[in-house]
Parts: structure tokens; C-alpha cells; sequence
């Protein structure tokens, strides 16, 4: 196997008597994206900010690229790029000279041509020689990816890059991470909006109170625990269950006009049911299928439900 882009082990972090982070074991593939996920306080930007050296590691190690922090602190992490949840720029230069900045923070010498790319693909370039306080909120945010991505780093972070975003930039972003994973880099996201997740992802990890529950394909983690609704209009309504319906456990509405199965990994496929239902002589008008989102699937993890097998 290539080497990790991140690799994690047994990462602690501990504020006192609390452990923000409990020996999280973690490996990203280079040129995956990422997502991970968890409630507020789960531990997701504790995570970010021990790798990207804004916050100081209890215990563990990390490895960028295969080079350990320990050992090296500062070189790996030019190979890093972080989009932080909070807005913090110096209001008093342009937003070009904020980017050319920030490529000489990287050690990358000063490249306009660069920098045009990034404002453009952020759709910012009209605002390259603002002042950066004269940028409005949602401008402000795209700066913020701008400065993030514009040393052309190999593993970027993205920690709720669309908190508060109109729609605009929400898909900007979302076409830009595409094409940087495309090209070949690793992209680690954490999302409030799960279907962030859903849209980008490859694998997810899930944590909660600092520990990480689980690592995933994004496909295998919503067939496992999604489910499929299946529901079925007949054309007359029904005055009760039929035989059908009932071997499949399927539910009959007040009205009786329609039967809702829910069809989870491992059960009979609702092709079964509508053949028995055929074969009963029900006519049925319309048959409509919902599957569970990421959300679903989340909120079914944190609460605890037992893994199915795959
Ligand atoms: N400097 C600190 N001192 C003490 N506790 C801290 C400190 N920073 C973070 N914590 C705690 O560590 C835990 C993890 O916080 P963290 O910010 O990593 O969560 P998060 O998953 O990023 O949450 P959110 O989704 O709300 O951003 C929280 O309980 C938080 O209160």
C-alpha cells in the first residue's frame, strides 16, 4: 500500500482531567476525501488542529506523508493546508497580497499566475486587490480557502469550509474539492451539512466524545445501516393487511391506500413482495422508493445500533 497521507496513532489529547482525543488510530489515503463526522464537541477540530500544529498532541504520533512530527515538526507541514472555522486575516492588505503572503509563510516563492487560478476557481478574482476588509462575509470565507489552497498543499483540511455559505459558494467549493482530489489531493472535510458528506466523500469516520467509532466506504457505511423504503400505492384502498403484506411485515396505512416496506441489508428485496402482492390480484397505481441519508445513518451510529454484518 502507498503511504498515508495522514497517518494517526493513538492520538491523545487531554485539557486537564478531560480527553478531547482518545487514542485515535487513523490512516488517509492520498487523494481520498475524507469526511469526518461527529456532534459539536466531538473532538473533529481538536483532531485537525494537533496535525496542523495549533494544538499540542498529549500523546501518539503523527506521520504526514510518512514523516513523523515528532521528528520534524516544520517540514511536513508545507505539504498541509487548513481552512479553519474562524475568519482570521489582517484587515489592512489586499486580498492578493494576503495570498502572496501566505505562499511565502509555505515557502513557496510568490506566483501571480497561482493566485489568479485559485481567486478564479473561488470566484473572487474581482475582489483581487480589495482590501480584505471590505470583503463581505461570504468573500471573506472564500479568502479563507484561497489562503488554504494557494501553496498548492498535498493534504488540505477543511474544517466546515460551507458553515453559514450561501448556496453559490456551497457548490463552488464543491467543484473545486472535486477537481483537487482529481488532480490527486487528499482532502480531510468535517460538515454539519451531512449532505456534504453524502455528495463528497469517498470514506467517513465517525466520532464522538473523542473516539473514533468508526472508518468507512461512504457506499458500504449507507448500504450497512441505510435502509430503503418501499412504498407502494394501490389503485383501491385496502380494508386490511393481506397475506402478502403480512409475511413481509409490511405496514398498511389508516386510509389503506398504501403499504410501506422497509427493505434493510439481509431482508427479502421488495421485487418478492410486489410479485406476492400481483399474485394476490392487488392493483397497484405507483411505487415510490426512499433511502435513508447520511443522516439517518449517523444519528443510527451515535445512537448506538449494533453493526449488521456487511
Ligand atoms: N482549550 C481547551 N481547553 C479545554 N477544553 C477544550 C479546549 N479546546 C477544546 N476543548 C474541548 O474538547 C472537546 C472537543 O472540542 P472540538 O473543538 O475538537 O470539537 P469539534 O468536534 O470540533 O466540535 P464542533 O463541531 O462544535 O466544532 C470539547 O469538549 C471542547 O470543549
Amino acid at each position: 500500500m502507498s503511504v498515508p497521507a495522514l497517518e494517526l496513532q493513538g492520538l491523545s489529547k487531554r485539557y486537564g482531567e478531560f480527553t478531547a482525543l482518545h487514542t485515535v488510530d487513523l490512516a488517509i489515503r492520498p487523494g481520498e476525501i475524507f469526511a469526518l463526522l461527529g456532534p459539536n464537541g466531538a473532538g473533529k477540530t481538536t483532531m485537525i488542529g494537533s496535525v496542523c500544529g495549533l494544538v499540542k498532541k498529549s500523546s501518539g504520533s503523527i506521520r504526514v506523508f510518512g514523516k513523523d512530527l515528532d521528528q520534524d515538526p516544520v517540514g511536513p507541514r508545507y505539504d498541509i493546508g487548513l481552512v479553519p472555522q474562524e475568519i482570521n486575516f489582517d484587515p489592512f492588505f489586499t486580498v492578493a497580497e494576503s495570498l502572496r503572503i501566505q505562499m511565502g509563510f509555505y515557502g513557496r516563492p510568490a506566483n501571480d499566475a497561482r493566485i489568479d487560478e485559485v481567486l478564479t476557481a473561488l470566484n473572487l478574482h474581482a475582489k483581487k486587490d480589495a482590501y480584505t476588509r471590505a470583503l463581505s462575509g461570504g468573500m471573506k470565507r472564500r479568502l479563507l480557502i484561497a489562503k488554504a489552497l494557494v501553496h498548492k498543499p498535498r493534504l488540505v483540511f477543511l474544517d466546515e469550509p460551507t458553515a453559514g455559505v450561501d448556496v453559490e459558494l456551497r457548490r463552488d467549493l464543491w467543484t473545486y474539492v472535486r477537481k483537487l482530489a482529481s488532480e490527486g489531493t487528499t482532502i480531510v472535510l468535517t460538515t454539519h451539512y451531512l449532505e456534504e458528506a453524502e455528495e463528497l466523500a469517498d470514506r467517513v469516520g465517525i466520532i464522538n466524545e473523542g473516539r473514533l467509532l468508526m472508518v468507512e466506504d461512504k457506499a458500504t457505511l449507507l448500504r450497512r445501516f441505510g435502509e430503503r423504503r418501499v412504498i407502494i400505492t394501490f389503485e383501491q384502498p385496502q380494508p386490511g393487511l393481506s397475506e402478502a403484506g403480512k409475511r413481509f411485515a409490511a405496514r398498511l396505512s389508516e386510509d389503506g391506500r398504501t403499504l410501506t416496506y422497509v427493505e434493510r441489508d439481509g431482508c427479502a428485496p421488495s421485487g418478492e413482495l410486489l410479485r406476492a402482492l400481483y399474485a394476490e390480484g392487488q392493483l397497484i397505481s405507483d411505487v415510490e422508493t426512499r433511502r435513508s441519508r447520511m443522516e439517518d445513518v449517523l444519528i443510527e451510529i451515535l445512537r448506538g445500533r449494533p453493526q449488521q454484518a456487511a
